[in-house]
């Protein structure tokens, strides 16, 4: 049968024409009905819980910090330097996950840049994750990259306010010419200064319909701007050129030499002093010509060419310093640079870049750099060189964990916004709290647990969130982090792991380290796996009791000496299926004889 033959059959036009009386829509729907089983139609139906997920998750900056004003304002009180001009004291913060640190040090770096553009100080914040940037090339060479981007944009912005200076130095020659035409063509000198006055204003509306700015504004927005830039390279050009130069010697030179500028020697031919006469886009910029506007157009053109942006790997260390170096000391700013999880670049890269850091200062020209070093616990200054360590603490801020009332106004905060009206039964945010101060007061934990309790309301489509929800999402979490911890074991880890789980299964209790360790041998063996002395492999159990997955203590047995009893302290199905999931474990397929073999060799 052809396509033209079934059509008809296929689609009955009574149907269609049926279908169309309610809507063009309906008729598509019904031909989806049958490819759609409503997989989400029942998820869609159920009451969302949310109203804004994204203010429990980690990457959400939040306005207030309930519980860190203190350490906020003194953040402030060190970094107001920087709006003065001043280099700020180093900074080093320290506290346990989730105490705020980030959050408080991004807030305040916010307020900092926001405060700096109020006041026209130039002062840039710069934030580097050391978890991530790791080495000392790649935290200079972002950093430098950073800085060569900032300073192609402050030239750009140079380069169109002195274009606009050209264009308003242009319209103010026209203006003076036609002033001049004006005056040949009138014998009686009495009504030239009228004439002009009365001229000038008409020829540059004709010009302003070219769409720039009318007369007055390209007279005077540019010189303003020009005086009142805060750009010192502008201003060092200028000072080199005619630093001296006022507004009165501007117009004497203007008036006694005019040949010498381009253009400018028809200027009109009254004196600055008269009043009505509109000033010199130039005075005041300390420009002396149009021909200098130029040059330091083209000198900041030549700037933007040598700068060379820096690959993410390939050149020598110094010749990445160096380029960082000179794109910060580019313009005159305090720059702060905050490198969060520091201990992270120390433990990898030693204190090389922190020991160039903080001895920057003693050879910038221009700028001043300060440190806000963050991290987690502060044994990594036990590493640093003593210079360092004093340089960098020079102030020291702790983020002390939060109580369980602390946290539970965190959250109240954060629900405000996350959840819909009445989505919260009363015990819920308590017990989130409750449980996340028994970890070590880690609001993140806190909020991890209220969206994941949240998550699982969700999609057990009840519309309001209890204390079950919240034990649930404990465990699922705990879980997780169980799961992320085995899977990233190293494979010795895990043969010994697994040990520990195939004794278990088979019902032995207070398993010691010989037992573990036959079974590994065997293990080992199966797999062609290098075979570790038992001592190494005790080393290894104790690295697992401290990861919290198993759970092994000291007994005495006597004259027998001492033994290790060991017992699993994570669920075992999870963790055995994470385990095989492993390529390498995975090729143990028949388990049972290693097990048998522990009776075998115990016995
Ligand atoms: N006082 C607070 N008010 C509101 N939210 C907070 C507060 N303190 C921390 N948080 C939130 O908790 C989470 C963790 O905070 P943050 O990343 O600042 O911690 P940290 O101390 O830097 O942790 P880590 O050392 O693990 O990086 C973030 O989502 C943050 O918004």
């Amino acid at each position: 049968m052809s396509d033209e033959e079934s059509e008809p059959t296929g689609s009955e036009p009574v149907d269609i024409d049926e279908k169309r009386e309610f809507s063009t829509f309906d008729s598509a729907d019904l031909a989806e009905e049958e490819s759609s089983q409503g997989l989400f139609d029942d998820l869609l139906s159920g009451e969302p819980i949310f109203e804004n997920k994204e203010v429990l998750r980690p990457s959400y900056t939040p306005h207030e910090l309930p519980h860190r004003s203190d350490q906020i304002n003194k953040m402030a009180t060190i970094l107001v330097a920087a709006l003065r001009g001043e280099t700020p004291s180093n900074i080093l913060i320290y506290g346990k996950t989730g105490t705020g640190k980030t959050a408080s040090a991004k807030f305040v770096s916010k307020e900092l840049e926001s405060t700096s553009q109020k006041y026209s100080v130039p002062c840039d914040v710069e934030y580097i994750n050391c978890e991530v940037t790791d080495t000392q090339y790649r935290v200079l060479a972002q950093l430098a990259n950073k800085f060569i981007e900032k300073n192609e944009a402050r030239i750009d912005e140079q380069v169109e306010e002195l274009e606009r200076l050209l264009e308003a130095v242009d319209e103010y020659e026209a203006a003076a010419e036609a002033d001049s035409a004006a005056d040949a063509g009138d014998e009686d000198g009495l009504f030239e200064e009228f004439d002009a006055l009365e001229s000038a204003p008409d020829s540059d509306e004709s010009d302003s319909s070219t769409g720039t700015t009318t007369d007055d504004e390209s007279r005077d927005s540019p010189v303003e701007t020009e005086g009142s830039s805060d750009n010192p390279d502008t201003s060092a050009t200028a000072d080199g050129a005619a630093s001296d130069t006022t507004d009165g010697d501007l117009t004497d030179e203007f008036q006694s030499d005019g040949t010498e500028t381009d253009g400018i020697e028809s200027n009109p031919p009254t004196d600055s002093t008269d009043d009505r006469q509109p000033e010199h886009p130039l005075a005041s910029t300390g420009f002396e010509s149009r021909a200098a506007v130029e040059a330091r157009i083209e000198d900041l053109e030549d700037d933007k060419e040598s700068f060379e942006e820096v690959p993410m790997t390939g050149w020598p260390t110094d010749r990445v310093y160096s380029v960082f170096f000179d794109a910060v000391d580019y313009d005159e700013r305090v720059v702060v640079i905050m490198l969060d999880e520091i201990d992270k670049l120390v433990e990898k890269s030693g204190d090389d870049t922190l020991y160039n850091l903080s001895r920057m200062n003693s050879e910038l020209e221009n700028s001043r750099v300060s440190i806000i070093g963050i991290s987690n616990d502060l044994k990594f200054t036990d590493f640093l060189d003593p210079r360092v360590k004093s340089s960098l603490g020079e102030e020291e801020i702790v983020f002390p964990p939060y109580d369980a009332n602390q946290l539970r106004d965190i959250l109240e905060h954060r629900s405000e916004v996350a959840f819909k009206g009445g989505a919260l039964s009363d015990d819920v945010i308590p017990l989130c709290a409750a449980f996340a101060a028994q970890e070590h007061g880690d609001a993140r934990r806190a909020l991890d647990l209220l969206r994941t309790a949240g998550e699982l309301a969700e999609r057990s489509q009840t519309e309001t969130i209890v204390e079950e929800h919240v034990r649930q999402a404990q465990d699922k979490i705990e879980l997780d982090r169980v799961v992320e911890v085995v899977r990233t074991l190293p494979t010795q880890s895990k043969l010994v792991l697994f040990a520990i789980i195939l004794l278990e299964k088979n019902g032995v209790h207070s398993i010691n380290t010989g037992e573990v360790f036959n079974i590994y041998k065997r293990l080992c063996e199966e797999i062609d796996a290098d075979v570790l002395t038992q001592r190494r492999v005790t080393d290894l159990i104790s690295e697992l009791d401290m990861l919290g997955i198993v759970n092994a203590v000291v007994v005495s047995k006597g004259r027998y000496g001492r033994t290790k009893e060991i017992s699993l302290s994570v669920p075992i199905e999870e963790t055995e299926a994470v385990l095989l999931s492993d390529s390498r474990l995975s090729d143990i397929d028949d388990i049972q004889p290693f097990v048998q073999a522990r009776f075998e060799n115990g016995s």
